[in-house]
C-alpha cells in the first residue's frame, strides 16, 4: 500500500521528561487512522509532532515521501491541514476569515485569492453547515459551531492529509454524525488520509481503517476497528471495565464503560 505517512521510531521529551517513546506507524493514502488512549497518554503531543508545532523530536517522519524535517511550515501546509484541541481556541476572526485563513498556505506573497479559492471557501461552509453563521465572530459561537468552523478551514485547506485533535468534542449527536460523514467521504470518495486523536471509541472504530492506541507515550495496540472493540483489548488500554453490545443495525459492537471483567 501507498504509505502517505510514515512515522519510524519516534521520541519526544517536554520539559525533559520523556513523553513519547519509539513511535512507529504508517497510515496509506484515503485511510483513516484514529489514536486512542488514556488521557496523557501523547495523542495530542504525536499529533503535534506530526503537524510541525513540536520538532524536538528524534526518530523520522516521512510526509509523501519528503522527510519532515526537511519541509518549510507552508510545505507542511500544502499537505497537511490540523484541527487543534477545541479548548483555548478564542479567537478575534470571523468564521469566514477563519475558513479564508485555509487558503493561505496556496498563496504566494504577490498574489490575491481566486475564484477557486473563495468557491472552496463557500463549499467548506454548505458542507459544514456552518454558512448562516460565515459573518460571526468565533468567539460569540457555541462551542459545537466553533468546532465546525475549524473543521471548515482544514477543509478549505484541501489537503491530502488531515491531522484532527478531538474532532467531536463540542458536538450532539446530530452534528457528530455529520462530522463523521464529512471525514469518512473525504478517505472514501476524496482519497484524503485522516489521523484523528478519538475519546469517543465507537466513533473511533465506526470511521477507521486502523486504530492505534497510545498508553504512558508508547503504542500499546495497532489493528483493525473490530480488533479495537475488543473489551479485553480495551481494558488492556484504559484500566476499566467494557461491556460490548451487538446489533444487526451496526456492523461492530457498540461499546460502554462497565460490567466486572
Ligand atoms: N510542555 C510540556 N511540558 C511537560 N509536559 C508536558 C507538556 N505538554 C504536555 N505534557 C505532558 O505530556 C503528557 C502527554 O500529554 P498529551 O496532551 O499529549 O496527552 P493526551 O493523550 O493528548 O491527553 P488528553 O487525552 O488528556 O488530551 C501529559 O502527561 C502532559 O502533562
Amino acid at each position: 500500500m501507498n504509505n502517505i505517512i510514515q512515522v519510524r521510531n519516534l521520541s519526544v521529551r517536554l520539559s525533559g521528561t520523556p513523553i513519547l517513546e519509539d513511535i512507529s506507524f504508517e497510515a496509506a493514502a484515503g485511510e483513516y487512522v484514529s489514536i486512542i488512549g488514556p488521557n496523557g497518554a501523547g495523542k495530542t503531543t504525536l499529533i503535534k509532532c506530526l503537524s510541525g508545532i513540536y520538532s524536538n523530536w528524534t526518530g523520522s517522519i516521512s510526509i509523501e515521501g519528503n522527510d519532515s524535517k526537511n519541509l518549510s511550515h507552508r510545505d507542511i501546509a500544502r499537505l497537511q491541514s490540523y484541527v487543534p484541541q477545541a479548548e483555548g481556541r478564542m479567537n478575534p476572526l470571523t468564521v469566514e476569515e477563519l475558513v479564508a485563513t485555509g487558503r493561505y498556505p496556496h498563496l504566494s506573497a504577490f498574489t490575491t485569492m481566486t475564484k477557486g479559492d473563495f468557491s472552496a471557501i463557500d463549499d467548506a461552509l454548505e458542507r459544514t453547515g456552518i454558512q448562516p453563521f460565515r459573518k460571526r465572530r468565533l468567539n460569540s459561537l457555541s462551542g459545537g459551531e466553533r468546532q465546525m468552523a475549524f473543521i471548515a478551514a482544514a477543509l478549505a485547506q484541501d489537503t491530502k492529509i488531515l491531522l484532527l485533535d478531538e474532532p467531536s468534542t463540542f458536538l450532539d449527536y446530530k452534528h457528530q454524525a455529520e462530522v463523521s460523514s464529512i471525514l469518512k467521504s473525504a478517505c472514501r470518495d476524496h482519497g484524503r488520509t485522516i489521523i484523528a486523536v478519538h475519546h469517543d471509541i465507537n466513533m473511533a472504530a465506526a470511521c477507521s481503517n486502523k486504530v492505534i492506541a497510545l498508553k504512558a507515550g508508547s503504542i500499546i495496540f495497532s489493528g483493525t476497528a473490530q480488533e479495537a472493540t475488543d473489551t479485553t483489548t480495551l481494558k488492556k488500554i484504559y484500566d476499566t471495565n467494557f461491556i460490548s453490545a451487538f446489533t444487526s443495525a451496526h456492523p461492530l459492537p457498540l461499546i460502554i464503560t462497565g460490567g466486572d471483567t
